[in-house]
């Protein structure tokens, strides 16, 4: 199960990973071959325009599509050596996951959302820590509350903590402030971005907004497949002009 080993500081890598939809006439290349590294403890935006490829290279790094070739590790395991079950209980175990559409239980209370994934894999729920993540993302009042009773900023929060309590070693966040207004995106975006500072977790996000891109402390962007530029310590000005240059070279092409 366990290969090359990777630098302790790695959440997890791809070495040149290519993903290949359809075929002949009808195919797609999403990834052209992307080698890249998540630095633990750290805060990466993937940002590009649409069809470059950011939803693809997360859902092959969180083992929710397979690659056609290339590796992806997670910490020090590869992906493609494990069989079904080792991936259900590396995607349980290890990786975190925040979707736009928050993706939450409708029967389940916000305390049994935020718990079920540490009850399905039979892990007891450490009490202080979830205490922490509670306080930390303002849900002590809702816990008892339905999605249904609660508004889209709060769901949203009952999936990051949902996503922080198991301390899992990465947390892939796919737009995770689509669907949100701006103030309940800012707290979103607030939040973990302290789940990083102040907890040390990975978080790998996938967003448009240069807004949202600012919160991370480094940003990719894809262009068709590849990465083809990255910045550290964005700001939304610096990652707009970055995206505008892109946008110009694509009008031109
Ligand atoms: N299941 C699929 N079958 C065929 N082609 C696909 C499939 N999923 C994605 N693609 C293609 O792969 C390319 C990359 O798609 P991907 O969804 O990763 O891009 P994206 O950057 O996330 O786009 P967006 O910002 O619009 O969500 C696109 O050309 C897309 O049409």
């Amino acid at each position: 199960m366990t290969t090359q080993p990777s630098s302790p500081s790695t959440a997890a890598r791809a070495v040149d990973l290519t993903k290949i939809y359809g075929k002949d006439d009808t195919q797609v290349v999403a990834l052209g071959g992307v080698t890249v590294e998540f630095t633990a403890g750290a805060y990466t935006a993937i940002m590009g325009p649409s069809g470059s490829g950011k939803s693809t290279l997360m859902h092959c790094m969180a083992a929710l599509d397979s690659s056609t070739s290339g590796q992806v590790f997670v910490g020090d395991t590869e992906l493609s050596k494990l069989g079904d079950k080792e991936l259900t209980r590396l995607r349980r175990d290890k990786i975190g996951f925040i979707f736009q559409a928050f993706n939450l239980i409708p029967t389940l209370t916000a305390k049994e959302n935020i718990t079920l994934p540490l009850d399905i894999a039979g892990r007891d729920v450490d009490k202080e820590w979830f205490d922490t993540v509670i306080a930390t993302v303002g849900l002590a009042d809702r816990l008892s509350h339905k999605p249904n009773q609660l508004s889209g900023g709060q769901q949203q929060r009952v999936a990051c903590a949902r996503a922080l309590v198991s301390q899992p070693e990465i947390i892939f966040a796919d737009e995770p402030t689509g669907n949100l207004d701006s103030r309940s995106g800012t707290e979103v975006l607030s939040f973990l971005r302290r789940s990083v500072r102040e907890f040390g977790q990975t978080i790998v996000m996938v967003t448009h907004d240069p807004n949202a891109a600012a919160y991370s402390d480094r940003v990719l962007f894809l262009a068709d497949g590849l990465i083809v530029d990255e910045m550290t310590d964005p700001t939304a000005e610096k990652v707009l002009e970055r995206m505008k240059g892109f946008d110009a070279v694509g009008q031109q092409a």
